[in-house]
């Protein structure tokens, strides 16, 4: 299967090609949970070798200590901060919360580099900016080719919160299977995946079918996550994907994340929910749901959001 890019360089609310962005997005959301949208000004040839020839390169670098002052007291891979080398996996990264703050960004580098680093804090926060601006226009497509008034669309926003996802894989630990992240659904609203020369990203398209996406220059996968199938009252599933690097190479990835803030519960928007699609989805608590899919017996479900919080839980078949 041959993936559609979407061309989203220079569409703006109201302006010419907004309505042509906006059906070829929603029906790619609506059909997989993902699209791939072309946008080269969000990542051109100078930022794009600040993110990958310097920032991440010299931050994976740092003495495993330098890393460590960043993690969370418990280590979690859901909590901001440095997580490194998980069981089985050659995969580290850093999440930091509020990318496009310089001074969120600035408190994470000073305690990576006590020195300081202005230039990894400036890639950062441009890099955050462009992302995030793309997310909220992808969000917003999404939503309003739905069918959900703009007001609404501006209340949704306001509940939402961004992270920045930095990761290097090393190569895949099983030289045979070159799977360096097993299938899984993010738990965000959406989640833009900037890819650089070295291929990872496979997205499922349905019946046990896998496509790689093309590390392509000025491309970004958008991938729904369970927030946003959630909030669509179904509309949009969300996307499952994986990791598989058959070169073997090493890898590094950048994500940015829009997910409700914490403590904000994931609901339907009221305009999603009529007695054409009755509610598929009880309000849900994401740090409740995560601790539950991550921890407890959640990972037994095939799917485990409709075995968490669905109204009709029975067929959240156990795998
Ligand atoms: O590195 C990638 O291409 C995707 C990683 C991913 O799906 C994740 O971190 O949730
Ligand atoms: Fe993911």
């Amino acid at each position: 299967m041959e993936i559609a890019k979407v061309d989203l360089r220079g569409v703006v609310p109201g302006k010419q090609g907004w309505e042509a962005a906006r059906a070829a997005v929603t029906a790619s959301m609506v059909a997989h949970g993902f699209v791939v949208v072309a946008h080269d000004d969000a990542l051109g040839p100078d930022l794009r070798r600040a993110v990958f020839g310097r920032a991440l390169p010299e931050l994976f670098a740092l003495p495993a200590e330098a890393k460590q002052r960043t993690a969370a007291a418990d280590s979690s891979f859901l909590k901001a901060g440095y997580v490194g080398h998980l069981p089985g996996t050659a995969w580290e990264s850093l999440l930091v919360d509020e990318p496009s703050d310089a001074a969120a960004v600035r408190r994470v580098a000073d305690l990576l580099w006590p020195e300081g680093n202005t230039e990894f804090c400036e890639t950062m926060v441009s890099l955050a900016k462009n992302m995030l601006n793309l997310q909220e226009t992808v969000e917003a497509l999404t939503l309003e080719g739905l069918g959900v008034p703009a007001e609404s669309v501006r209340a949704h926003m306001g509940m939402l919160g961004h992270c920045a996802r930095l990761s290097h894989y090393g190569a895949p630990p099983d030289a045979e299977t070159c799977m360096s992240m097993r299938p899984h659904y993010d738990n965000t609203l959406v989640t833009v995946i900037v890819q650089h020369e070295v291929e990872g990203l496979e997205v499922h398209v349905g019946g046990g079918r896998w496509v790689a996406v093309p590390p392509e220059p000025g491309t970004f996968t958008i991938v729904a996550g369970e927030q946003l199938r959630v909030a669509t009252n179904g509309r949009v599933p969300a996307c499952f994907h994986r990791v598989r690097t058959p070169s073997n190479r090493e890898r590094f990835t950048v994500l940015f994340t829009l997910a409700h803030k914490e403590g904000v519960e994931v609901r339907a928007l009221e305009d999603l929910v009529d007695e054409e699609h009755p509610l598929l989805f009880n309000p849900l608590s994401i740090e409740e749901y995560s601790k539950w899919l991550y921890w407890e017996e959640g990972h037994k479900f095939e799917d485990p959001l409709k075995a968490y919080c669905g109204v009709n839980k029975d067929d959240g078949a156990v795998a």
